[in-house]
């Protein structure tokens, strides 16, 4: 990856087409595997065998910006905090330090903003004149119990507010009874009531009990047409791994091969530093390729990761770090 960034180009800017899906092969599913020893060992020397250094690590940093879902999903959000989240969404890293990197003629920005359904509108507008699209979280997140009907609504509201992407969560119950045609048929719906809003699946994989439950919904979303498969809400008690995330990677690159469609891919929860995102950066090059490291194929589900990278970069540039108090939004 070369040295600088570049604008998040959103979902809809790009050319990829979006996934079309397939009818559900429950052969395939029930023959899917998983050796959580082999995952693990894969997972261990990741660190070891690669590294990303200066010049480089700063290049790496920059483009994990522009794949950054800036998010807020608190209980207590207010219209004001997401409007300050939308202006660092605009300007994520201080212009003085993109200087000094010499990449301040490129627009960085982050991949996308996402909030609840709730602050959609003030989002859209906050970003207006910007390629930044607005991720909502919908379908009764984060348990996902509400009535289907009522979830159904809920992604057509955001849509119609401007969302032009949609985080749905899963019903973990359909995994964990190895229900796959209810999955199947949930998500279906849900990936027909965003139209044309790209949709990423949370599956909440804390919740999932098994790395085999984990791969097996992957596929099953993929099957129903998901955009994206998300690890976790951030609420769960485990979130974003590098286990299950290359689990899912691998479900992808599957998917891939036997389909011809792509997926992309959003850890999120609990990631905070620069160095858990260049873990994950290497995972997905190494087991997708560097395709797979676009903001339309990579996004990092994040509230509090961007300040950690801005302090990274200006450690790059002066050689100092700042105070955590000094990056205060995300
Ligand atoms: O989808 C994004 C997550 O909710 C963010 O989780 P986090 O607050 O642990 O970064």
């Amino acid at each position: 990856m070369g040295k600088t960034g570049t604008q998040a180009p959103g979902l809809h800017d790009n050319a990829l087409a979006r996934n079309k899906g397939s009818a559900l092969e429950l052969d395939w599913i029930n023959d899917i595997q998983v050796n959580r020893s082999a995952v693990e060992r894969r997972c261990s020397t990741l660190g070891g065998r690669r590294s990303v250094k200066k010049d480089a690590q700063a290049g790496w940093l920059l483009k994990a910006i522009t794949c950054i879902d800036l998010t807020t999903l608190n209980g207590d959000d207010t219209a004001a905090r997401v409007r300050r989240l939308c202006a660092k969404a605009r300007q994520p890293v201080r212009p003085d330090l993109l200087e000094a990197l010499g990449v301040a003629d490129r627009q960085i920005t982050t991949g996308a903003v996402c909030v609840y359904h709730r602050f959609v509108r003030e989002a859209v507008e906050a970003l207006d004149g910007t390629f930044i699209p607005v991720a909502a979280v919908s379908t009764g997140f984060p348990a996902g119990l509400s009535p289907h009907d009522t979830k159904l609504r809920e992604i057509e509201a955001s849509v119609a507010d401007g969302a032009r992407e949609i985080d749905i969560v899963v019903t973990r119950e359909h995994v964990l009874t190895g229900n796959w045609q209810a999955l199947y048929d949930e998500m279906s719906d849900f990936r027909e009531a965003c139209g044309d809003a790209h949709v990423k699946a949370i599956l909440a994989t804390g919740d999932l009990r098994t790395l085999r439950n984990v791969a097996r919904a992957s596929m099953v979303c993929m099957m129903a047409g998901a955009d994206f498969v998300k690890t976790s809400t951030g609420k769960e008690a485990a979130n974003a791994t590098l286990p299950v995330s290359l689990v899912m990677l691998r479900m992808i690159r599957q998917f891939h091969e036997r389909t011809g469609n792509i997926v992309g891919f959003k850890p999120a929860g609990g990631i905070s530093t620069a160095k858990d995102v260049l873990a994950y950066q290497i995972l997905m090059k190494e087991e997708l390729g560097r395709r797979w490291l676009e903001p339309d194929l990579l996004r990092f589900g994040a509230s509090s990761l961007l300040a950690d990278i801005e302090r990274q970069l200006e450690h790059h540039v002066t050689g100092r770090y700042s105070a955590n108090n000094r990056h205060p939004m995300a």
